[in-house]
């Protein structure tokens, strides 16, 4: 058994880390999971929910939480959420239990691929651009520190991205190179 044996996805929001995470996974034969996905099932409530009850605050104790279980079970492509690397037991946790990838993307694309959403708190706001910029200000370090691999996800159908991606991982979910 590989020792760091799941493949994740980090990286802002609108990079396609859900998107690309599926067709991964397909292409792999691995099981897939999102994490976003995880809290809301344990949830039982939307994100947005969370956080109106909750605060950012205890959507992260949530994301922590999910993320220890999600890396203690089955090998599988996990999508993360855009903030999961804020918290540095997260980062270290992604580390040794993964292959971590990031999914690089430019402003313009994560707002042309975010206008209009309504399930991403953080972007509930008049000004959701300048939201991104701050965003990306404050992580983009921690995504290049945790991540194996960073990956431009920018331009390309998602079909084309996660084949391009597939094809420089070896089966293990492992880099080649
Ligand atoms: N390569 C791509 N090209 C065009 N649209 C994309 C691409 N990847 C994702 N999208 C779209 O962008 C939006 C955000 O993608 P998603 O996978 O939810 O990103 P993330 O999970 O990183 O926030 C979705 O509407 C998705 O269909
Ligand atoms: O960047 C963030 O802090 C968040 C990103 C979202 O996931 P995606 O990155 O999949 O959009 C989700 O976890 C939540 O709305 C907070
Ligand atoms: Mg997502």
């Amino acid at each position: 058994m590989h020792d760091r044996p799941h493949l994740v996805l980090i990286g802002p929001m609108g990079a396609g880390k859900t998107t690309l995470g599926r067709l991964l996974a397909q292409q792999m034969q691995r099981p897939f999971v999102d994490l976003d996905t995880v809290i809301v099932q344990a949830a039982g409530v939307t994100i947005q929910l969370l956080f109106q009850r909750e605060g950012e605050q205890g959507f992260r104790k949530r994301e922590r939480a999910a993320l220890a279980d999600v890396l203690a079970g089955p090998p599988a492509v996990i999508a993360t959420g855009g903030g999961v690397v804020l918290d540095p037991d997260n980062r270290h946790a992604l580390r040794r239990h993964g292959y971590v990838v990031y999914l690089r993307v430019s402003l313009a694309t994560q707002l042309h691929r975010l206008h209009g959403d309504t399930s991403r708190p953080l972007l509930d706001t008049p000004d959701p651009a300048a939201r991104l910029a701050a965003l990306q200000a404050q992580r983009e370090r921690l995504y290049l520190e945790t991540a194996d691999l960073v990956f431009d996800a920018d331009a390309g159908s998602p079909e084309a991205l996660a084949a391009a991606l597939a094809a420089r991982l070896n089966p293990t979910g492992t880099c080649y190179a």
